[in-house]
């Protein structure tokens, strides 16, 4: 359970041609890194696995079943498999950490507001943050936020998380905390995870594999190591941080 398999993907809006021919396998269970520069196409990529974005050409399969050609209602299912963490997660700031957490859960589950609460402090113990249950979000910084965020997408105990740049805009520490917990997640509870990430710390601190989108195409797809020993310039560039380069801006 837990496998995703992009395969030939197309996708442009209008000339702007972001994927041509993207094939990419996530393995059950891995902290699968979607890397490249803005606009590379990284979000259009994943979106095609809920069913947000379809693609023009190339097949989608979860498990080996192909969803490409789903109806809206069938992703339904999918996407509560399928938690996805955002750049911009907010929290409710009248609520407290655990109401914020407890939200979902009423949402979806149909349990009392008792059950509901009890089960957001399941959650906010995944993180770490069950001693801070009872207070609110105005009172931590970005990255315990960010930590909150992560246990309310875990509500509905989620097969896939999709993790878009967790770790941006947040301190070293926090994006410490956030990379240990994404790969608590996989190595705990069997997660399978897509990180669209530029943190370089975060890519060689916890990926099990990248992919590595260039101009449309898929440049590179594999291990730490073959980013760290791979000859192509546009990838050690990138890898690097260098500004100056073959890769285009
Ligand atoms: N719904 C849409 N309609 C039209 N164009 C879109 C849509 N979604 C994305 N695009 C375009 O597709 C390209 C790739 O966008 P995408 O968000 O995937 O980039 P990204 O690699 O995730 O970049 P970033 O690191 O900046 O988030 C961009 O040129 C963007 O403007």
């Amino acid at each position: 359970m837990g496998t995703i398999e992009f395969r030939d993907i197309y996708k442009s809006f209008g000339n702007n041609h972001v994927l041509r021919g993207v094939s990419v396998t996530v393995q059950s269970g891995q902290v699968f890194f979607v890397i490249g520069q803005s606009g590379a196409g990284k979000s259009v990529l994943v979106k095609h696995l809920v069913g947000l974005i379809r693609p023009d050409q190339g097949r989608v399969l979860l498990d080996g079943v192909d969803v490409t050609d789903f109806q809206e209602k069938e992703f339904y299912p999918i996407r509560k498999r399928c938690a996805m963490v955002f750049q911009n997660s907010t929290l409710f700031d009248s609520m407290t950490l655990q109401e914020n957490v407890a939200l979902p859960i009423r949402k979806h589950l149909g349990v009392t507001v008792d059950e509901a609460q009890e089960m957001a402090l399941e959650k906010l113990k995944l993180v770490g943050m069950q001693r801070h249950a009872e207070r609110y979000p105005a009172d931590f910084g970005d990255g315990m936020r960010k930590k909150v965020a992560i246990a309310r997408a875990l509500t509905l105990d989620p097969e896939f998380v999709i993790f878009d740049e967790p770790t941006t805009g947040i301190d070293p520490i926090s994006a410490a905390m956030v990379d240990k917990l994404i790969r608590h997640l996989s190595d705990a509870l069997g997660v399978t995870s897509i990180v669209i990430s530029h943190d370089l710390r975060s890519i060689f601190g916890i990926a099990d594999r990248i992919a590595m989108l260039y101009k449309g195409q898929l440049i590179l797809d594999g291990s730490q190591q073959a980013f760290k020993e791979s000859d192509n310039p546009i990838v050690q560039q990138f890898i690097q941080g260098l500004p100056e380069g073959p890769m285009e801006v």
